[in-house]
């Protein structure tokens, strides 16, 4: 494996948690537990973007991100990870390309908070991303209702995975989706940097 790339076996099943994380903090690393518990899954990794194609303003400083993702989140089971940069990517389909490529055999699903599935169909070839890899939708403060009616709940809506059964996402065939109704933390980035308390 290429030099800072983290390591995967065939057969495992990986969680990418792909985030802004300007700063990382409480709400992100609750859902990635609630993940892993819920979704049969062996790890996470955490891919701190360059910055999300869909936002105007880029974010802070990477290695500032990385830093503060891994104060936040220390488990035995979670990576924190810089690789959309080593490989050049930022939009989410061209990420998935590359790792399934680099990572023959190995299990992929796509975490996200119920907010970006309700924004899903505005990213860069959503229907490539739904039909080649599992997705793993957790609750969000406001978010769950825009989320289940959203434009690509109803476009794959046969596709989902009902909540007592989101045990079976990991190693379910895409398209497949499942949205957990976790209990909620109420924190997010902007609400941060909007205190001044971050850089
Ligand atoms: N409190 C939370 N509950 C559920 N999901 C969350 C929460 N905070 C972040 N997420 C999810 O984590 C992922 C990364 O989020 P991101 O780094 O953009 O943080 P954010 O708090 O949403 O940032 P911002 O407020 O700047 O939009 C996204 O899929 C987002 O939906
Ligand atoms: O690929 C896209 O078009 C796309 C559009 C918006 C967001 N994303 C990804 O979604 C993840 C969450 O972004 P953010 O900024 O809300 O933390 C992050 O990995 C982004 O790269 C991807």
């Amino acid at each position: 494996m290429r030099q800072g790339f983290p390591k995967a076996r065939a057969g495992e099943v990986i969680g990418l948690l792909g985030g802004s994380f300007d700063p990382a903090h409480q709400g992100h690393a609750h859902i990635t537990r609630e993940a892993l518990k819920r979704f049969g899954l062996d790890r996470i990794w955490w891919l701190v973007s360059p910055g999300n194609p869909l936002k105007p303003q880029g974010p802070a400083p990477l290695d500032t991100r990385m830093a503060r993702a891994k104060a936040i989140m220390q488990h035995p089971r979670v990576i924190i990870t810089d690789v959309e940069t080593r490989l050049g990517t930022r939009y989410t389909a061209a990420t998935l390309d590359q790792l399934s490529a680099l990572y023959p055999g190995v299990h992929f699903v796509w975490l996200m908070g119920a907010d970006n599935l309700a924004q899903f169909h505005k990213w860069q070839r959503w229907r490539d991303i739904a039909s080649t890899t599992p997705l793993g939708v957790l609750a969000r403060p406001g978010d769950r209702i825009p989320a289940r009616m959203s434009p690509a709940a109803a476009v794959f809506g046969r596709a989902r995975i009902p909540s007592r059964a989101s045990q079976l996402l990991g190693r379910a065939a895409a398209p497949a989706w499942c949205f957990v109704n976790v209990p909620m933390v109420e924190q997010s980035s902007s609400a941060i940097r909007s205190r001044g308390g971050w850089v």
